[in-house]
C-alpha cells in the first residue's frame, strides 16, 4: 500500500477551508481538520503529515518556529482569504513554501499535493531487459525482510524501484521515505527516531519519528551516505535488534519495518574515506540491486517522453503536444547525466515553452537553458546523411570515424556513445579493442 497523501489544515472552520479540504481529498489527500497551531502540532507529534497547509490569520510564524525548534520536515503552504500582504510574506520568510489564497483553486490545490505526489507516481515505464533485469531482482528480495541497498546514477529511478519492492513485499503499512541529503544531523536523527519531551531545548512533548510511524511497511532511506556517524550508529543498532529508543528516551520501541536504502555515491569509496560504516554497509549490502542509467536503456527513451508529456498536460489541463520526430532524435541521441529526472525536467520544459502544436527539437533544452541539439551530433535535418564528402572513402574508415567521433563528443563515455550509435557496449569496446591494435588513439574512458 502507498498510503494518500496526509495533509493538515490548520485555520478556524470556515466554509472556504471546508473547500480547501474537499478540494484536497478530491485530489487523492486524506485530510486532518485542527482549529489552531497547537492542536496540530499535536497531530504531527503523534502521526506527523506530509503537507501543512496554515491560514495566515493564525499564528503561522510562530508555528513555523515550533516546527523548527521540534525539528520537523515537512512542507507547509501559508493561505489566507484576502489576507494582508504582509502576513503572507512574513509566512514565506519563516519558511512557508508558497502562499494560496482562499477561497481556493483547485489548480491550486491540486499543485501542492502533486509537489508531494512527484514522489509517489506509480506508473512505471520501460522494459528494456536491462531496467526489466534490476526489476526481477526487485522482485526476487520484495518478500524478505532483509535491508536491500539500491544503488545507481542521480535520478535513474531508485525511489521508483524501491515503491516497486514495497509493492510487491505485500506489506500492508505504507512506505515513508525519507531524504537524508542536505538535513542537519540532529533534525534528521529526530525525523527518524522521533524524541521525548525535554531530550533537547526545543522538544516541548514526545514525537513519533519515521522509523515509528512506517510501523510494519517500509523505512526508504533516500541518499543513505549523508547519514551523520552517530545516525549510522543508532540506524545499525536498530537493524540489529529490531527496537530502538526516541531520542533522549529509555523506552524501547520496536522496528518492524523493512529498510530499504538508496546511493548514487559510491558506498565502498565512502567506508574508505572513513565517513560511512563499514558494518552498516555490510548489513545493507545483503542485497544490493543496480538501477541502470538512462543511457543503457535508452529505448525506453521515447516511452517515458511520451508518458511525461501526457502528464504534464494532464497537470496543466492542457492537450498533449506530441514530439516532433527530430525531437525524439535528440531526445534519443543526447547522454543524460541526470538520467530519468533529467528528461523529465527537460520535457517539462518544453512542454511549457513550445509555441507550436509539436514540442520541436529547438524547445529542447538543460536546466541552464542550453539547447540540446547543440550537444548532440546528429544527421541533416532531413534525416539523409551527406554522403558526397565520404565518397572514396571505405565502409570501415567511415565507421571508425564516426565511432571515434561520437566518442569524443561523448568525453569518453563508452555508454552514451554507444546509445548514440545504437550499438550494444560490448561491441563498443570490441570496436575500439580493434582500433588499439591497430595503433588508433582512442579517447580515454570517462
Ligand atoms: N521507469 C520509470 N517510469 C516512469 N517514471 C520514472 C521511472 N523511473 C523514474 N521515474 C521518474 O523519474 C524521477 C526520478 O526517479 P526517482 O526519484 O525514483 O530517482 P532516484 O534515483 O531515486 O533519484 P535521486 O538520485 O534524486 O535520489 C521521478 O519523478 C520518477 O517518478
Amino acid at each position: 500500500m502507498m498510503g494518500p497523501i496526509r495533509m493538515l489544515l490548520i485555520g478556524a472552520p470556515g466554509s472556504e477551508f471546508r473547500r480547501a479540504a474537499e478540494l484536497a481529498q478530491g485530489a487523492g489527500a486524506e485530510v486532518t481538520m485542527a482549529d489552531a497551531p497547537a492542536p496540530a502540532l499535536e497531530t504531527l507529534r503523534e502521526q506527523g503529515a506530509d503537507l501543512v497547509m496554515i491560514d495566515v490569520l493564525e499564528d503561522a510564524v510562530g508555528f513555523l518556529g515550533d516546527l523548527r525548534r521540534e525539528r520537523f520536515v515537512v512542507p507547509v503552504l501559508a493561505c489566507g482569504i484576502s489576507a494582508p500582504a504582509e502576513r503572507a510574506v512574513a509566512a514565506i520568510r519563516a519558511g512557508a513554501r508558497d502562499y494560496v489564497p482562499l477561497p481556493p483553486q483547485r489548480e491550486l490545490i491540486a499543485a501542492a499535493i502533486a509537489s508531494v505526489v512527484e514522489r509517489q507516481a506509480q506508473v512505471r515505464i520501460g522494459g528494456h531487459p536491462v531496467l526489466e533485469r534490476a526489476m526481477a531482482l526487485g522482485a526476487a528480495v520484495a518478500p524478505s525482510a532483509s535491508p536491500v541497498l539500491v544503488t545507481g546514477g542521480k535520478g535513474s529511478g531508485k525511489e521508483m524501484m524501491a515503491r516497486e519492492i514495497h509493492r510487491l513485499s505485500g506489506r500492508t503499512d505504507p512506505i515513508v521515505s525519507v531524504e537524508c541529503a542536505g538535513v542537519a544531523a540532529d533534525v534528521l536523527e529526530s525525523e527518524l527516531f522521533g524524541h521525548e519531551a525535554g531530550a533537547f531545548p526545543g522538544a516541548a512533548a514526545r514525537r513519533v519519528g519515521r522509523l515509528e510511524s512506517a510501523r510494519t511497511g517500509t523505512i526508504f532511506l533516500r541518499e543513505v551516505g549523508a547519514l551523520s556517524p552517530a545516525t549510522q550508529a543508532r540506524l545499525l543498532a536498530a537493524l540489529i535488534e529490531k527496537r530502538f529508543r526516541r531520542v533522549g528516551g529509555n523506552e524501547d520501541v520496536v522496528f518492524g519495518a523493512r529498510l530499504i536504502a538508496s546511493t548514487s555515491m559510491d558506498l565502498e569509496l565512502a567506508v574508505e574515506a572513513g565517513s560511512f560504516r563499514e558494518d552498516l554497509l555490510v548489513r545493507l549490502s545483503l542485497a544490493r540491486i543496480e538501477v541502470p542509467p538512462l543511457t543503457e536503456h535508452g529505448d525506453d527513451i521515447a516511452a517515458l517522453a511520451e508518458h511525461f508529456v501526457e502528464q504534464f498536460a494532464e497537470a496543466d489541463g492542457l492537450p498533449a503536444r506530441p514530439l516532433s520526430p527530430a525531437a525524439m532524435a535528440v531526445l534519443r541521441a543526447y547522454g543524460w547525466p541526470g538520467n530519468i529526472r533529467e528528461l523529465k525536467e527537460c520535457i517539462h520544459r518544453a512542454a511549457l515553452l513550445a509555441r507550436g502544436n509539436r514540442i520541436e527539437a529547438e524547445d529542447l533544452t538543460r536546466a541552464d537553458g542550453s539547447p540540446l541539439e547543440a550537444i548532440v551530433s546528429l544527421p541533416a535535418a532531413d534525416g539523409r546523411i551527406e554522403v558526397d564528402s565520404l565518397i572514396g572513402r571505405t565502409v570501415e574508415e567511415v565507421e571508425r570515424e564516426l565511432i571515434l567521433g561520437t566518442l569524443e563528443r561523448c568525453q569518453g563515455n563508452r555508454t552514451s556513445a554507444s546509445n548514440i550509435l545504437g550499438i550494444s557496449v560490448r561491441t563498443m569496446r570490441n570496436k575500439l579493442r580493434t582500433f588499439i591494435e591497430g595503433g588508433i588513439a582512442v579517447p580515454p574512458a570517462a
